[in-house]
């Protein structure tokens, strides 16, 4: 048996191609790397904290400034980093959902915001999608009265992913956030596949929170992720705690409930802050993202029996694509069978995808050169035609 000292060094293969739809937003920068190595130490930010005695207070290095930069790039009034966008879910539940309350969260929720939702006794209820799954404001509506109707309670809050991770569609935010605040329901949004990957305006977007993964998005090392919310929820969310020591008197005032006290330290914080102006300058270039997803998904459409199920045009990186009629027809008397398609990809320089995986499957572009996009496609319409598909112009 090994012991935990005995760890391998991760092999990466710097100069592949890696299409993971979950990995790509989250590849540290040079930057980030270098933040790793100088604030390894677990207290390492802590060594100018000075009263107030909070990390989202320290001043050198300045993760107060950050904290407040966050919020006005998303156009929210406060922020609060956290260890992944789901323990931003459970602050946010944590401040508005009591048991029993039904929680609005729609078909392509993933499964995090549940338990964020079950971790203070919410009932989830979802919204459907529509037939080209995406979620729609008159959904929202139906579901709403739905449940108002039958349950006899208004929800406390609705979720809606501003991009979902399954076909990587865009869906109604300002229209549904329109619709639950007829009925006072605050909405949050899932930004785990936008904030950090393509511009987000909370306000704009009429949200009262909007969370964010660092490790998926903002390219910081894990566990890493941001709370946003309005002046009207931030003393709700962010609430510091009543309590006192109860034999000795202590007080622990400045310390919030939900964020437990001081949240993300050393390697993440910085790393996060080391990322953010390439964050920042990045999404900014959302169309060459764009650009370049279509050279890769014009590439599979052009494959014989292969179809894309994410919305059309895309409008996000990450893609979901249908290959039962192509590479699944080739893999039913390969010799590798399923595993051909990422075998074939791998010799290629071309990683990330499941080993298997030549049904419906997902890919993600982010962050490629135009040339990586370009070999890209020309690797998957390389692999078809060698293995007999035929491709149309
Ligand atoms: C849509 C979506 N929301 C939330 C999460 C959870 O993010 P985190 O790992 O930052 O908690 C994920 C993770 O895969 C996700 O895909």
């Amino acid at each position: 048996m090994k012991c935990a000292g005995d760890i391998e060094v991760r092999q990466v293969d710097e100069m592949a191609i890696n299409i993971d739809p979950i990995q790509v937003g989250g590849r540290l920068t040079a930057d980030a790397m270098k933040a790793v190595i100088a604030y390894g130490d677990g207290y390492s930010v802590c060594d100018n904290c000075r009263k107030p005695f909070r990390l989202d207070y320290i001043k050198k290095p300045p993760i107060a400034d950050f904290h407040a930069e966050l919020a006005s790039w998303l156009s929210m009034d406060a922020c609060r980093l956290v260890p992944g966008a789901r323990r931003g879910f459970q602050a946010v539940c944590q401040g508005l959902v009591s048991k029993g309350d039904p929680v609005i969260l729609t078909a392509l929720s993933h499964y995090t915001e549940f338990l964020g939702v079950e971790s203070t006794g919410g009932l989830p209820r979802e919204i459907q999608k529509n037939a080209e799954n995406r979620i729609t404001a008159d959904a929202a509506a139906e579901t709403i009265e739905r449940v108002i109707r039958e349950e006899g309670k208004t929800p406390s809050l609705l979720f809606v992913e501003g991009v979902d991770y399954q076909y990587g569609n865009h869906h109604e935010i300002k229209e549904i956030s329109r619709v639950a605040h007829s009925y006072d329901i605050p909405v949050l949004y899932n930004g785990a596949y936008t904030v950090g990957i393509l511009p987000v305006d909370g306000k704009a977007l009429g949200v009262d929170f909007v969370i964010g993964s660092g490790h998926k998005s903002m390219a910081a090392p894990a566990p890493s992720g941001l709370v946003a919310t309005t002046d009207e929820y931030a003393e709700t969310i962010f609430a510091t705690t009543a309590v006192k020591g109860d034999q000795t008197g202590r007080t622990f005032g400045i310390k919030e409930i939900a964020m437990m006290g001081c949240t993300l330290m050393g390697v993440t914080v910085m790393g996060m802050m080391a990322s953010f102006p390439h964050v920042k300058e990045r999404v900014l270039r959302w169309d060459e993202e764009l650009a370049k997803s279509r050279i890769v998904t014009d590439a599979l459409l052009s494959i014989e029996g292969t179809t894309i199920l994410s919305e059309m045009p895309r409008r996000h990186t990450l893609t979901r694509i249908d290959t039962r009629a192509s590479f699944d027809r080739v893999a039913a008397t390969h010799k590798k069978r399923g595993f051909f398609l990422s075998s074939a990809l791998s010799k290629m320089g071309i990683t990330g995808v499941i080993p298997g995986a030549t049904k419906i499957w997902k890919l993600n572009t982010y962050g490629m050169t135009m040339a990586q996009a370009e070999y890209t496609a020309d690797a998957f319409r390389e692999i078809a035609t060698e293995n007999g598909l035929s491709l149309s112009d």
